[in-house]
Formats: C-alpha cells, sequence, structure tokens
C-alpha cells in the first residue's frame, strides 16, 4: 500500500498565516469559588498571536502565582497558576489556597513522602459517559478522567453537548453556559462555538455547544446513516478543545499552555495536528504534548482530499494528514485514491500513541490489525503502549447495581439466579433456571463478530440453551435477530436497540456472555460479565486475548485456573467447541463453574492499575520535547 507521508515530524510553517481564534468573554467577572480565596479575575481577552506571554508567572514562596493583564498590558489580577508536571499540586479546585493562609511545610513529613506529579490534563473525545455513550470510547471516557482526577490531576474534559430533543437532553441540565464564546475559522466560515460546564467528581466536564451539535440520532448518525458533516462538527470539536485550556477559567483559573492533551479516536484526532500547525508556530502550547489514544483503528475520519480546506490548517500542512488508497480500494478508473485521513494526521503528529490492551498495541502494527496503518505505525512504535482499560466499579456493581433486580456478591450469590428467572421473564423466555442462558451484547457488525454467530447460532440451538442478543447495528442483522425470534422463540430473543439498563440485566441475568469479535481492542463487556460472575467465552484477539484466561480444571493441584473460554482461530467450528465445552462445564461440573465464577468476579477491575500506568506514560511523554515543535 503506498501511504502518502508527504509530512515531515519536525515540520514547522515558515509563513505564518494568521489562524487566530477570537475570544470573548461576557464582561462577568470569575469569582474563585473555593472556600477561602476571595481573588477575582478580570476577563481575558487575547488573539492567539500574543500565545504564552499573557501571563507572567512568579514564583512566590513556592506558590506559582499568575499575573493577569488586560489588553493594554496593565496587570488587573493574580490568579494561582497549577503547572503540569511540577512537583506536588493537588486536586484542582481545592488547590486554591487562601491568600492569608500560612503554608507549613513539614521538613520531615516532605522527606518521607515522595512527592508525586501531577498534569493537567485535556481529553478529547466524542463521547463520555453519562452525558453521551455509543459504546466503549464512552465508557471509558467517562471514568477515566475520574480515577485520575482522584490521583491527583487536574483533569478537563472535552466533548459535544448533543442535544437530540429527547429525555437523553436531561443529562446535560446541570452543565451551566460559561459565557465564552470563540469563533473558529473552518470549512469556508467561521463559526461560533459555545463553551458549557460542569464540575463533577473531580473533573472539569466542558461541553462544546454549536448547532451542528443538536439534531435526533446519536452522536454520529441517525437511521439514515452517518450524518455527512462528521468532518466538520468533529473539526469544530478539536479547536475548541485547543481554546479550552487558554480561555476557560475553571474554578478560579485556566489549565494554560503546560498540558497534556488526550485525543481519544480519530474525532479528536486533529488535535495534536493543530498543536504542530496551528498554535506552535506562534510560540502558543510549547510545553504542551499530546498522546493519541486508540480505541478503534478501523475508523480513521477519512474523506475526499479536497475537504481539506476545511480543517482551518495551513496549505503547506497537507502532508500530514494526506492519504492515498491502494488501487484495490479506488472506485473507478479515474480515481486517484487521494484523500485526507485524520487518524493518520494525529499518528505523525502526536509525541506518543497508546491503545487500550497490549494485544492490540501489538496488533495494530501488523497487516492484519493496521487497517492501512500498520507501517506508519510500526515506525512509531518505540512510542506506541498499549494499557487494558479499567472499568467504573460503582456503576458495574452486582452488590448496588440499580438496573438488576436482585443484587449479589461472591458470598452471597442467590441474588444471581434471582436475576436470570427475573431476565428470562422480562423477555418472556420460558423460566428454567438451570437451562444455559448465554447473552451476547454489542454493535451488529463486521467488528463483532456477527456473521459468525449467525452461521452457528441454528447449530447451538439444537441444544437445550436459551440465546440473548441485545444490539443494533446493521439492518441485515437486526432483521436476522427479529427472524431467528420468530423461529426459536422458546430458546432466542433478540433485542433490537441501545438500552443501557437491559445491558446491565442481560450481564447479570446470564450464565456465559458471547463474544466472538473479529478484533477488540480491549472490550469492556467481557470485564463487566467476569465483575457479575457471567463467565465469558470469546476469540483470543486484542484485549481479550489478554483479559480472558481459558479453564484448565487440572491446574492449581485440582483447584483449576482461568475465567472463561478465549478460542481461536475465529470460526464457527470453533466457537461452537468452546461453547459446548462451557455449557457442559455449567451443566455437569457445578464446583469448576463455581470457580470460574469466583476468579472472575475476585478480579481487581478498577481504574487504579490502568492509571498508573497511564502515569507512566505521562513521565515519559514530557521527557522528550515536543515530537513536532
Ligand atoms: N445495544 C446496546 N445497549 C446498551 N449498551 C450497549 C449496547 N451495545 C453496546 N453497549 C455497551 O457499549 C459498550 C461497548 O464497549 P466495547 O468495549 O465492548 O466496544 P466498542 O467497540 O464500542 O468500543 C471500542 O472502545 C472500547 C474502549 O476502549 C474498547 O474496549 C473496544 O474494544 C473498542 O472496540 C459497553 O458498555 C456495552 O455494554
Amino acid at each position: 500500500m503506498e501511504i502518502l507521508l508527504r509530512s515531515c515530524p519536525n515540520f514547522t510553517a515558515k509563513s505564518p498565516v494568521k489562524l487566530g481564534v477570537d475570544r470573548h468573554f461576557a464582561s462577568r467577572t470569575f469569582a474563585i469559588s473555593n472556600k477561602s480565596c476571595n481573588v477575582k479575575l478580570r476577563a481575558i481577552s487575547r488573539s492567539s498571536e500574543d500565545g504564552s506571554s499573557f501571563v507572567e508567572d512568579v514564583k512566590k514562596n513556592g506558590v506559582l502565582l499568575g499575573a493577569e493583564m488586560d489588553e493594554s498590558g496593565s496587570i488587573v489580577g493574580f490568579r494561582l497558576v497549577p503547572q503540569s508536571g511540577d512537583n506536588e499540586v493537588s486536586n484542582t479546585h481545592d488547590n486554591v489556597l487562601d491568600d492569608k493562609e500560612e503554608v507549613i511545610v513539614d521538613d520531615e513529613l516532605a522527606k518521607t513522602i515522595p512527592t508525586k506529579v501531577t498534569y493537567n490534563i485535556v481529553f478529547v473525545t466524542s463521547e463520555a459517559s453519562p452525558y453521551s455513550k455509543t459504546g466503549g470510547l464512552g465508557d471509558v471516557c467517562g471514568s477515566l478522567p475520574i480515577a485520575l482526577a482522584a490521583r491527583g490531576h487536574r483533569v478537563m474534559v472535552v466533548t459535544p453537548r448533543y442535544l437530540s430533543g429527547g429525555p437523553a437532553d436531561r443529562k446535560f441540565d446541570s452543565a451551566v453556559d460559561l459565557d465564552c464564546r470563540i469563533k473558529v475559522s473552518c470549512s469556508g466560515g467561521v463559526q461560533e462555538v459555545v463553551f458549557f460546564h460542569e464540575y463533577r467528581a473531580g473533573v472539569d466536564w466542558v461541553f462544546v455547544d454549536h448547532p451542528s451539535f443538536h439534531r435526533p440520532g446519536n452522536p454520529y448518525g441517525d437511521s439514515y446513516g452517518a450524518f455527512g458533516d462528521n468532518q466538520f462538527r468533529f473539526t469544530l470539536l478539536c479547536h475548541a478543545a485547543c481554546e479550552a485550556p487558554l480561555v476557560l477559567p475553571l474554578g478560579g483559573y485556566t489549565y494554560g499552555e503546560k498540558c497534556l492533551f488526550l485525543a481519544n479516536d480519530w474525532h479528536a484526532g486533529l488535535v495534536p495536528v493543530l498543536l504542530a500547525a496551528k498554535y506552535r508556530p506562534y510560540g502558543v502550547y510549547k510545553d504542551a504534548r499530546s498522546i493519541v489514544v486508540i480505541h478503534n483503528l478501523a475508523h480513521q475520519g477519512v474523506e475526499p482530499a479536497s475537504t481539506y480546506n476545511n480543517f482551518g490548517l495551513p496549505p503547506e500542512w497537507y502532508g500530514a494528514l494526506g492519504w492515498v488508497f491502494p488501487t484495490w480500494a479506488r472506485t473507478h478508473a479515474l480515481d486517484t485514491g487521494e484523500a485526507v485521513n485524520i487518524l493518520k494526521g494525529a499518528i505523525v503528529t502526536a509525541d506518543r500513541i497508546l491503545t487500550v490492551s497490549q494485544g492490540y498495541s501489538w496488533e495494530i502494527t501488523t497487516p492484519e490489525g493496521g487497517n492501512g496503518l500498520d507501517e506508519l505505525l510500526g515506525s512509531r512504535k518505540t512510542v506506541v503502549n498499549g494499557i487494558t482499560n479499567g472499568i467504573d466499579v460503582t456503576e458495574w456493581n452486582p452488590s448496588l447495581d440499580e438496573h438488576i433486580p436482585s443484587h449479589y456478591s461472591l458470598d452471597d450469590l442467590s441474588g444471581k439466579i434471582e436475576c436470570k428467572i427475573a431476565l428470562q421473564r422480562e423477555l418472556g423466555l420460558p423460566i428454567r433456571p438451570d437451562c444455559p442462558l448465554i447473552g451476547f451484547i454489542g454493535r451488529l457488525d463486521y467488528q463483532k463478530g456477527i456473521d459468525i454467530i449467525l452461521s452457528g447460532t441454528p447449530d447451538l440451538l439444537q441444544d437445550d440453551v436459551q440465546f440473548i442478543m441485545l444490539g443494533s447495528g446493521e439492518k441485515q442483522y437486526e432483521d436476522w435477530m427479529r427472524a431467528t425470534e420468530a423461529t426459536f422463540k422458546d430458546k432466542f430473543r433478540g433485542w433490537v436497540g441501545f438500552n443501557v439498563p437491559i445491558s446491565h440485566r442481560i450481564t447479570a441475568g446470564c450464565d456465559i456472555l458471547l463474544m466472538p469479535s473479529r478484533f477488540e481492542p480491549c472490550g469492556l463487556n467481557q470485564l463487566y460479565a467476569m465483575r457479575y460472575g457471567t463467565v465469558p467465552v470469546v476469540h483470543a484477539t486484542g484485549g481479550l486475548g489478554d483479559t480472558v484466561k481459558t479453564f484448565n480444571p487440572f491446574a492449581e493441584e485440582g483447584k483449576g485456573e482461568g475465567t472463561g473460554w478465549a478460542f481461536k482461530p475465529l470460526t464457527r467450528e470453533r466457537m461452537l467447541d468452546a461453547l459446548w465445552v462451557a455449557i457442559e462445564t455449567y451443566r455437569k461440573h457445578k464446583t469448576c463453574w463455581g470457580g470460574l465464577m469466583k476468579r472472575g468476579m475476585e478480579r481487581d477491575y478498577s481504574w487504579d492499575n490502568a492509571a498508573v500506568q497511564y502515569e507512566q506514560v505521562f513521565k515519559w511523554v514530557f521527557i522528550d520535547p515536543p515530537y513536532v515543535s
């Protein structure tokens, strides 16, 4: 495959094009809302040309003070400036000290407690649960920021304020209009973007508001398919996200330029490109770093090359995003295959690259798993790492879950069988507590191996089992689910749609969770399943291979080991074999089954472990100079 890589990592724009963003704050003052600080900040207004010089920082008595200046250069106030990467910065909004407060340093304590480096982190994402979610990206960007904030980092999440006209809009009710508008030049015009904000669970949730985020459907499309202006919508998100740390005085002060952007998937992929092409040539964000987090390489944000001008980037940066399809993928004889690829742009400009499991971090450097970007990713493999996702153990907790009818835990599993009975009743299946109940939850598409399920289901249903599927996606699979339900009324239920409460009830009520994903960067449902004592049967790929260990009854002096079954290769026969072994174990070896459930439930799924690994990568990213200066 020919990959057009005219971009140069050390590219610097020679002739600065005016790419400034006009910022406007309503003329109101922001009071620092901390218990003890009564410093007031004047609104600030500047263009990107003046870059990093708008605040003069002075180190005084161990506390950094930032002088706020107006346009004429007069000092109009001071603010505390947390510096990303400096030692000892504690929880953001509690970090603002009373200016009268005396800072007492216990020398002995300082010697014994190792100082912790904390960072100003800016997540940029197209979805963040509970505000928006179509899949695992929403789960991760809804819970990892909270885990990092709890560890002392200052964390902001920038995501669109989607309003679809339905009850889901209420999720944004607590977010307040910050009265801060910026103007973004892109797509041949100037767009006004507004910021909303909610401070929750230690995190600054920043919502980018623009009319293009207000329409029925999910974040990416509606019943007619993907929205035609997604490139435009997520370009806006990226421009706004780059401005947010500079202009939003959250809790009284901005995040500033020394921050770390975590750009999630292609929707946020323009962020590292903008840092390099739009800001650094003007001296802004010289100390910032960016990490692109790949949750799914199959989606790259590819559009015709002619759309390059819509990004609001200098023409000489075309090479960073330019992409040429291989000949076989071109549609007609005159098709030159030229395109722009946002994720490619992120890969060639980000300081580091992260994926959501170690297995997947290797797979993406292979032709089979690289989706055409394997060579490029291979060329940057020294900065590619994989960190397995954690889960939100508060939302997914069988002893507290608000969506399930009976609670249970490792010490008392009786509630699980009640969940099973209630699920059979709810879906109109025969109530049979002893019948093996298999579940599937996920998008109905190629990635999730639905075609393999489809070919194996008639054979599977010859056995005395019940099978429930929840998902939406390709119409042919939705139709197949409806038809299969009509044929196997006592054995199969297909719930077409996206329904979080039902997903919890299936996770709790089933005995086995099936995940024959063709590829799976991490996968969360198998983690939820194990936490709920539901045994996963998965294709051993990516994060599924990393997290599900196949049952071995003879290990550990006959006590057994493993938490499920990970089969490969991905064929109908192997999937059915693995399912049959699981079903037989469930029926005939109850003690072994109990051990499988117990080992799965005992595991630590919290974000703590992953957060420590993220911190290690944050340290590395600040050791090196920016990849593109
Ligand atoms: N119909 C439905 N109703 C209700 N809930 C539904 C649903 N369909 C899916 N979900 C939920 O959406 C989430 C899906 O998460 P996954 O990690 O399995 O896959 P996804 O491919 O979206 O995420 C991508 O990003 C994540 C996060 O990094 C990676 O784990 C993954 O491998 C990668 O493909 C789960 O919380 C699941 O319960």
